[in-house]
């Protein structure tokens, strides 16, 4: 199968490390942690933001030294922060630095319900409605992999169900990995094929998502467990 991922000594400033990551074939990777665990650290890592030093390949390519193009080809970045306060169309931004076709905007603003918008100015949409727009276009970019940080924070129920399945469906059909920081443990272990738990800036469980939420991890790791009426402080 091919090696989508293969990541080895991410650092960043010296305070945050995942030794080796891989990713063998498509897969819907959710990672998961307290605040402050290091999910964004590694997400950034990856995406190569700030001063991370190590080593990303995805699909073969160095992702580091990648030209802005072909680095949209090998991954998207979704950062945790949805602030656009730019007078700039939706369309604007779905296409924003990438060398995506137009087909391929117009494809991923229909996924995200946002062909009507396209004219509309994003420093005057809701929250969830520009995260939309950023989900758009970091799947207009048909990149390897995304990489997702908190995608489902402001989205409603509905689109929070919505976006799992189109992360669903595009890593099954389109071939694409996906590592996705989440809070929602439920929802995490319901819809991805493997489960990441961090700690200090470390994997502390790494596997199957029935078997790591059923581990002795999460209570370790988050101070609670499951009990019939859902998760209580352990
Ligand atoms: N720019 C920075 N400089 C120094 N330390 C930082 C910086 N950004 C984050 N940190 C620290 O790194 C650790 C991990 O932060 P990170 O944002 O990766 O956590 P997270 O798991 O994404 O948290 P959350 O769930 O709250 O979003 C935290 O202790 C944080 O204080």
């Amino acid at each position: 199968m091919t090696r989508l991922l293969d990541a080895q000594g991410l650092e960043i400033a010296g305070r945050l490390a995942a030794t080796d990551l891989a990713i063998i074939g498509p897969q819907l990777v959710c990672l998961v942690g307290p605040n402050g665990s290091g999910k964004t650290s590694l997400l950034h890592a990856l995406a190569g933001i700030g001063s991370a030093s190590g080593t990303v390949r995805i699909g073969g390519a160095d992702a580091r030294t990648a030209s802005p193009s072909v680095r949209h080809r090998l991954f998207s970045y979704l950062p945790a922060n949805r602030e656009l306060l730019w007078p700039l169309t939706v369309r604007d931004v779905a296409r924003l630095g990438l060398a995506a076709l137009e087909n391929e905007i117009d494809a991923a603003l229909e996924t995200f319900e946002l062909t009507g918008w396209a004219d509309r100015r994003v420093d005057r949409l809701s929250t969830g409605e520009r995260s939309r727009v950023l989900l758009a276009r970091a799947f207009a970019a048909r990149s390897a992999l995304l990489l997702l940080d908190e995608p489902i924070a402001n989205l409603d129920p509905l689109w929070q169900l919505r976006l799992m399945d189109i992360l669903r469906r595009s890593v099954s059909a389109g071939g694409q990995g996906a590592i996705v920081a989440l809070h929602d443990l439920d929802l995490a272990a319901r819809h991805a094929d493997r489960l990441i738990i961090m700690k200090n800036g470390r994997i502390a469980a790494d596997g199957d998502p029935a078997e790591v939420i059923a581990g002795p991890c999460i209570p370790a790791v988050f101070g609670i467990q499951r009990t019939r009426e859902g998760w209580r402080p352990a």
